[in-house]
């Protein structure tokens, strides 16, 4: 009962609503320092460094960096780094200052110290304490905490507590989510999506050029929010049917709109803590709306749980019900925002790296097919326990591409980090994707070389010196106690989609140039995603 009147209340607006931004926004600045020292206060603070190292230390103002105006004047339209993505922004900052810089914090925002030393990932991480703190998506705090905490009932969720708040939620739904037998238990229904994909695939392909005239990676965001939904809500949306649901696929582009503002409001500096502009009101608006059909979807998954047969096997949705409503409620919430442009990006970019390599491809299908010997048999986890070429592909894609190129974190005490005193309290950014790229730590690291994953003597051309066996050197899906928590689903979206696809097509790339990503708050591939998918004979 109490779902019903929680999720009615939020998609109704108070009538003070307005007003009631405003004066938040105003104060939202104030809320986001405050937030931070909240945070600093809940973590132990360490008795002040006096060892020999941190006295030994270069001061924390010789970092190399930008001034706060540099730093402005970078991001406005015209400056040098206006509009770049992600990459291209690591990349030329890192060229004019080195493999250690400060970016100057602005409007309540902590200094960054951007490192592309995996010896300071390790200091960072190893010294992050059981309760990690990343700050990131400030927008998405302010949303949840200032700005609706009529639907939220103060609940931010993983990606917006820190602290105890943070652990609380974390240690409930580990269980439920990173153990992979319980992830794997949704294989049939996964497999059974991967099928209806491919399915639709075969009606969309034009039987002369192998190619589809829609946009594949639109396609793929349906796969990827079906599976995530069928994991999150026990219940299939019809996206891959001739009768999707709409809200589904309205969902589906809010969710790119989001990823596009996030990108502008809490990666680029931005005064909307300051002033309610008009792109941060429509960002609000965004919010709104997925807030909206979210809970829509969840109310009605709830209804369906409580009347389902009790003797089947405990879905993800049952089980984050058991340990908490409220908490079941945000979690859900949160896979389905995650679980999207995050699987459907790293898909497109690991078939990408397949489809460029038709000789690691043939490798990987000779696989497939001892797996599969016959394309209509199911898949289960007895067949697909031993995978290890395809593993490795997927490894070798995200390699090549993190979609995530850094990993973030504030600092619970103070660390020297490449020889500089960082204080508590300064956020970190670690530039994984640059040192999976690095020739330095990755043999031929351009190249798509998935046998460096396999274990020596497994087969001949193992070869796991092409690789360092530094662990900070690769971390596509973070590190810790803070580490993804939808790591182990969306393994098992991406294996049985590449099992089934490859069974069946042989994939090429027919664009003129690499895969290109847009600027969000990940690496999202965009232009002209053009591959052909060849029916094997
Ligand atoms: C290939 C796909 C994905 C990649 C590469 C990815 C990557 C990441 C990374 C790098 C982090 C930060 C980890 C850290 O700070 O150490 C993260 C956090 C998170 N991810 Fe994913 N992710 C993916 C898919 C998903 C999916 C499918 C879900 C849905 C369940 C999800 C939900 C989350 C959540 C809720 C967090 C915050 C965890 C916390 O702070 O406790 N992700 N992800």
């Amino acid at each position: 009962m109490w779902q019903k009147q929680r999720l009615n209340m939020c998609v109704k607006k108070c009538c003070h609503h307005q007003l009631f931004i405003t004066r938040q926004l105003s104060g939202a600045a104030v809320e986001r320092q405050e937030l931070s020292q909240k945070v600093m206060d809940e973590t132990e603070p360490a008795p002040a460094r006096i060892d020999e190292e941190w006295l030994q230390a270069k001061p924390y103002a010789e970092i190399p960096g930008p001034s706060v105006m540099r730093t402005i004047s970078y991001f406005l339209p015209g400056g040098k780094l206006y509009n770049t993505n992600l990459i291209e922004l690591n990349r030329r900052m890192r060229e004019w200052y080195g493999d250690i810089y400060r970016m100057p914090g602005m409007m309540g925002k902590p200094d960054v110290v951007f490192t592309y030393n995996p010896n300071d990932f390790e200091v960072t991480y190893r010294n992050e304490g059981l309760w990690p703190i990343r700050i990131g998506l400030e927008s998405f705090t302010f949303y949840r905490k200032v700005h609706r905490p009529d639907v939220f009932g103060g609940i931010g969720g993983l990606v917006s507590e820190q602290g105890k708040a943070w652990a609380d939620i974390r240690n409930k739904v580990n269980p439920v989510l990173m153990k992979v037998s319980n992830v794997r238990q949704n294989l049939p229904q996964i497999d059974q999506i991967a099928q209806d994909f491919i399915e639709k695939l075969g009606t969309l392909l034009d039987s002369q050029t192998h190619t589809i005239s829609g946009d594949f990676h639109e396609e793929l965001k349906m796969w990827a929010f079906e599976s995530i939904s069928y994991v999150a809500l026990n219940s299939r949306m019809g996206l891959l049917s001739d009768q999707p649901d709409a809200n589904a696929a309205r969902l589906a582009q809010h969710m790119t709109e989001f990823f596009d503002y996030s990108f502008k409001y809490d990666v680029q500096p931005s005064i909307w803590p300051y002033y309610k502009t008009n792109g941060f009101k429509k960002f609000l608006q965004t919010y709104d709306k997925i807030t909206e059909i979210t809970t829509n979807y969840i109310e009605a998954a709830i209804q369906n749980f409580e009347t389902e047969d009790n003797a089947k096997p405990k879905s993800v949705l049952e089980q984050l019900l058991r340990l908490n409503k409220q908490i079941a409620v945000v979690m859900v919430m949160d896979m389905l925002m995650a679980g999207l442009d995050t699987t459907s990006s790293a898909f497109v970019t690991i078939l990408y790296h397949l489809a460029c390599n038709p000789v690691k491809q043939e490798r990987l299908r000779r696989e497939l097919n001892e797996i599969l010997p016959n394309p209509n048999n199911a898949l289960t986890n007895e067949n697909t326990k031993n995978m290890p070429y395809l593993r490795a592909c997927i490894k070798e894609g995200l390699r090549i591409t993190s979609i995530t190129p850094g990993n973030f974190r504030i600092t619970t005490k103070d660390l020297v980090l490449s020889g500089y005193r960082v204080p508590r309290g300064t956020g970190v950014l670690m530039g994984v994707l640059a040192l999976s790229n690095s020739d330095q730590y990755f043999r031929h690291s351009a190249d798509f070389m998935p046998e460096r994953w396999l274990k020596a003597g497994s087969s001949a051309d193992a070869c796991p010196e092409a690789r360092s066996s530094n662990p900070f050197v690769y971390l596509p899906f973070g590190f810790g106690p803070r580490t993804c928590i939808g790591k182990r689903i969306a393994e098992l979206e991406i294996e049985t989609l590449l099992i089934r696809l490859l069974r069946q097509y042989r994939v090429r790339w027919l664009g003129d140039q690499p895969l290109q990503y847009a600027s969000t708050i990940i690496l999202a591939p965009q232009g002209n995603i053009q591959f052909s998918f060849e029916p094997i004979a």
